[in-house]
């Protein structure tokens, strides 16, 4: 497998013939901590794509913790199954987070993992039954739950900073389309209920979009409408790479902010939104709810209260990159960049 250069400090690679997966671990940056991100499981087209994704998660993870003031650095686990999960048996399975909890030790407390795409905190008991580099056990194992809803309580947060920057008065009566009603998707969809707004959903399980729809009175649309349906606020709450640059030309929308990591499929995107007046709350600023929730209560030993006023202040940094976004005329990604290199440099 040829690697390309990466600004990261290390990639364990390990492929194991009886289960038939692909085990990697991105190190991106230990400078502020050690490196924290979760373990993301599913079928990847290669190897190669695997090794992309976990540096690219493991990078993002790096910004997101400097945005939110975390003392962590940032790290990414990914598995790449040889079929869906549900496909695998329960034994194939418990020897694949096994072996992933061996690697983790041999890394030696410099990364540690939580649950992510395709793993949940039931999976997070059984690594720490092997490992103690976990994160994000279930709460009757000792450990936090979920970061599902803190993620939704930040991605809220991000939509009121971002409603306000669009000049809109509040969310109450704004139409705000939620894609992918999850762990986290669900709740915020919620919570922009409660607030007022036109509540427009779509997520490709049709069951899982009947009951938010009937349980918020929320329209349901196509998941193929997410870019083409106009609206005030687009939540991305699914998979990453929504947004190419093609997307955001024509994007109907005053405000995007979700919690998607990897929201832009393209970082030319980015100007485009800027240039088209788009509001966009970057994803790695928007979506660091989850991550407060889980170093703020395993390592920091932040009180539940604690943890949702630092979730609710993503807000408030969101509304001081889009300040700065303005006042240089640059995107909101490279202001917030810019906002995690003086955090990484210790110039913050
Ligand atoms: N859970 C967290 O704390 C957290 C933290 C940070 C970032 N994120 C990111 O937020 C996103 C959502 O996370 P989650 O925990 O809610 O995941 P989840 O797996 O619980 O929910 C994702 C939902 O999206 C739906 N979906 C998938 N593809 C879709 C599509 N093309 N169109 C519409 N719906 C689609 C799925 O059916 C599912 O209901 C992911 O990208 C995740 O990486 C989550």
């Amino acid at each position: 497998m040829a690697l390309p250069e990466w600004d990261g400090e290390l990639t364990s690679v390990r492929y194991d013939r009886g289960t038939g997966a692909w085990f990697v671990i991105g190190v991106h940056s230990t400078r502020l901590g050690p490196a924290s991100g979760g373990t993301r499981a599913m079928v990847y087209p290669s190897p190669g794509d695997a090794v992309a994704d976990a540096r690219r998660l493991a990078g993002a993870m790096t910004l997101k913790m400097a945005v939110a003031g975390l003392p962590m650095g940032g790290g990414k686990s990914v598995i790449a199954l040889p079929a869906p999960r549900a496909e695998l048996g329960e034994a194939t399975w418990r020897r694949i987070l096994e072996i992933h909890a061996a690697n983790l030790e041999l890394l030696g407390g410099n990364y540690t993992t939580g649950p992510d795409v395709g793993t949940c905190s039931a999976d997070m008991d059984v690594l720490a039954g092997l490992t103690p580099h976990v994160f994000g056990r279930s709460v009757a194992a000792g450990g936090p739950g979920s970061s599902g809803p803190m993620t939704a309580l930040g991605v809220f947060a991000a939509i009121r900073a971002g409603v306000a920057e669009a000049g809109f008065d509040g969310v109450d009566g704004l139409r705000v389309l939620v894609q992918g009603l999850g762990a986290v998707g669900a709740d915020v969809a919620r919570l922009a209920a409660d607030a007022g707004a036109k509540l427009i959903v779509t997520d490709v399980d049709p069951a899982r979009c009947a009951a938010v729809a009937d349980e918020l009175g929320a329209e349901v649309v196509g998941t193929g409408a997410v870019t083409t349906r106009e609206c005030d606020v687009l939540v991305p709450c699914a998979t990453g790479g929504l947004i190419t640059a093609e997307v955001a030309e024509t994007l109907p929308i005053a405000v995007v902010a979700g919690a998607a990591n990897n929201l832009l499929a393209d970082p030319y995107a980015a100007e485009v939104l800027r240039r088209r007046g788009i509001v966009h709350a970057p994803d790695f600023v928007a979506n660091a709810g989850g991550a407060i929730h889980l170093v703020g209560r395993e390592v920091l030993g932040w009180s539940a209260d604690a943890v949702a006023d630092r979730t609710r202040a993503i807000g408030d940094t969101l509304t001081g990159v889009f300040a700065d976004a303005r006042t240089h005329g640059t995107t909101t990604v490279t202001a917030a960049q810019d906002l995690a290199a003086r955090t990484l440099t210790g110039e913050h």
